[in-house]
């Protein structure tokens, strides 16, 4: 068994980098953040608020902030990154040399490396020359606004190391959050990848002005096909019955909290994908890039992910939401198992 873990730096002060590192130092660890910007750092370091993000919260006094990257890593015995899925990559080449030997590297990001069709686990390990399998990848449905106000919600940490998952496990479990481990790494970075894409979808019907039928439709055949996809690529069907698949898909798809859910809504509601991303204030809705990043992979193996691919083409491609329904609806007869 690895010895307890007890300083852990989180790299990135948003929504969910924020309310993650509410959550370790409620359980009794040392954190300290890295923001892109001053002010959210001395926000956090000087008032234990990040009203940038998560107004209204009132976070640990033991959590510190820095701007300074080397600061923020020094001593670190787990780093959590928690910057969106496409500037992963970016970001952890300017950090790489900094991160402390032996530090557990923990993956926050849903998302598919577009360009590379990667995994979150993947780039991190290709970046900083380690095994895949040694990062610690936290999925599951975790809205970090209901987790920061401290509502009971369960999650993932997937890595195919037990020991290190077990590490992350001790360090973040509290009174209101539930972290359970497994290995299988592929299932549950893909379920925290696609369910954004189909939360897209879901929200696009809700603007539409479509019900619950429609949303359970979608939900369903979503991850009918993003366990298709998985399956394909070695992952366990099981893990899209667990947190990582259904619990991710039903939080997303229904909950008014999610960015990706109200972007689609937006969509829905006739707003340009331009309009619908300044409304986003900057915050990221990870399906709008991985619709495209997973519609590749899906045919690069030759699978089949009907509802991806609308998504991709209406953000994209221009196409209209009604129109992309119905041509969801034409298409030809199948078993539903096929
Ligand atoms: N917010 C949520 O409820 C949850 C989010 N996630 C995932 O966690 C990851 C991070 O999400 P959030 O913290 O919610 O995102 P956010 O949009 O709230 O914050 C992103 C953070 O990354 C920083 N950043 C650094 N480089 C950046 C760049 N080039 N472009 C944009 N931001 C950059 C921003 O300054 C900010 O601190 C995403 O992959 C998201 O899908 C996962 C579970 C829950
Ligand atoms: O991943 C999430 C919940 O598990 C957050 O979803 P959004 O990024 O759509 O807000």
């Amino acid at each position: 068994m690895r010895p307890d873990v007890q300083r852990v730096t989180v790299l990135g002060a948003g929504s969910w980098g924020t309310a993650f590192a509410k959550v370790l130092g409620d359980a009794g660890r040392d954190v300290t953040m890295w923001a892109r910007r001053e002010e959210v750092a001395t926000d956090i370091r000087e008032r234990h608020t990040n009203s940038a993000y998560l107004p209204g919260v009132t976070l640990p006094a033991t959590i510190t902030a820095t701007s300074d990257p080397a600061e923020a890593l020094r001593a670190a015995e787990a780093v959590v990154l928690a910057v969106p899925s496409q500037s992963l990559r970016a970001n952890l080449t300017a950090w790489r040399d900094l991160l402390p030997r032996d530090a557990i590297l923990v993956s926050l990001a849903k998302g598919v490396e577009l360009g590379t069709l990667k995994r979150m686990s993947e780039v991190i390990a290709e970046i900083v020359g380690i095994d895949a399998g040694d990062v610690v990848v936290v999925t599951g449905p975790n809205l970090a606004k209901e987790i920061a106000a401290g509502q009971p919600s369960a999650s993932v940490l997937a890595c195919a190391d037990h020991d290190r998952a077990v590490a992350i496990q001790r360090a973040c479990a509290n009174s209101y959050f539930r972290p359970y481990t497994n290995t299988d790494v592929v299932g549950c970075e893909l379920g925290g990848a696609c369910k954004n894409v189909i939360a897209l979808s879901t929200g696009m019907a809700a603007g539409l002005g479509l019900g619950t039928n429609t949303m359970a439709t979608l939900i369903t055949r979503g991850l009918a096909e993003m366990a298709r996809l998985g399956a394909k690529l070695g992952a366990d069907p099981l893990t899209f019955a667990g947190l990582a698949g259904v619990g991710d898909l039903v939080a997303t798809c229904s909950s008014p909290l999610s960015r990706n859910r109200t972007f689609g809504e937006r969509l829905g509601r006739g707003e340009t994908l331009e309009q619908a991303q300044a409304a986003a204030g900057g915050q990221v809705a990870e399906g709008v890039m991985s619709c495209s990043s997973i519609r590749a992979l899906a045919q690069s193996v030759g699978v089949d992910m009907p509802i991806t691919d609308a998504m991709h083409r209406v953000c994209h491609e221009g196409v209209d939401p009604r129109q992309a329904g119905a041509e969801l609806l034409g298409r030809s007869q199948k078993h539903e198992w096929s």
